[in-house]
């Protein structure tokens, strides 16, 4: 990343404000503070927030660029807050945004796993279980991070990027709660065909980075999930048989489409 990236973000935010770059995607930069964004001064070395900055586009046309920004940065924030407001679902709280900037500021969630295992996404914490891959604690996490899409889904809304990088776990008495993130590509929706994908998603993904348990995981995932429905009675069953049928036709696209390549 740029020298000149970083210079313009620490301009932009003050230069009191240390930042220490965590991860950059194709569309935002994501970085780590100390500093709260209504109280920079009083920065505290405990506290950590999440500072996540769209830069502007070069390639696109200013105004375009400008409009692009403004209406991903918002949709983003407005979600996250719309999200926190929903019993039960857990997703990092809002602090602050600057939409002309492409900026927001987010709770910091997680954790470093034991032995360097690295940050606690989900995609860390399977790979820091293979020596026990079916053990209750794999079990308990994965039927809760099920619960957690069953819970957006339930209240329309679908997440559009659901990787298990984008799924943080954090310690809570002694196990994991599971926590959402990233909803750059989330909205409101409540098509059937928009959660089938998610789940199918989702499904890819453990399927290609821990493919010998993938089929429990997933199996664990959709418990979790169905647990939602379940407790609506027989509109929630017949939410759930619907979008259950319509992520195996999901299944059957994806796989015809890698036969045909
Ligand atoms: N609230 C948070 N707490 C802790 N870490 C976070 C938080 N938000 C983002 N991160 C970290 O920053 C990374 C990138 O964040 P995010 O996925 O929101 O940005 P992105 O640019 O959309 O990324 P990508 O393009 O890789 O999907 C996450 O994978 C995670 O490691």
């Amino acid at each position: 990343m740029s020298k000149e990236l970083i210079e313009r973000v620490s301009n932009y935010l003050n230069n009191n404000v240390q930042i220490e770059l965590i991860s950059q995607g194709a569309e935002a930069v994501v970085f780590i503070t100390h500093s709260h964004p209504y109280l920079p001064n009083a920065s505290d070395d405990k506290e950590q927030y999440i500072i996540k900055y769209r830069p502007a586009k070069k390639y696109r046309h200013p105004a375009i660029d400008k409009a692009l920004t403004k209406h991903r940065t918002l949709s983003e924030s407005r979600i996250l807050a719309k999200l926190s407001q929903i019993d039960g679902i857990n997703v990092p709280k809002l602090i602050a945004c600057d939409v002309y900037n492409g900026c927001i500021w987010l709770e910091f969630l997680g954790v470093d796993l034991p032995n360097q295992c690295g940050f606690s996404n989900l995609k860390n914490f399977l790979w820091m279980s293979v020596a026990d891959p079916y053990s209750q604690l794999v079990e308990d996490v994965l039927i809760k991070v099920g619960r957690q899409i069953g819970l957006l889904q339930w209240n329309d809304y679908c997440h559009g990027d659901l990787t298990t990088s984008n799924i943080v776990l954090v310690p809570e008495n002694g196990t994991w709660s599971a926590f959402l993130i990233d909803f750059g590509l989330g909205s409101s929706s409540n098509l059937v065909e928009d959660k089938a994908v998610d789940l199918y998603v989702l499904e890819r993904a453990i399927i290609s980075t821990h493919s010998s348990f993938a089929d429990k995981y997933n199996q664990w995932i959709m418990q979790g999930f169905s647990q939602i429905y379940e407790l609506h009675g027989k509109s929630g069953l017949k939410k759930l048989k619907e979008i259950t049928r319509r992520f195996e036709d999901v299944r059957l696209r994806g796989r015809k489409r890698s036969m045909i390549g």
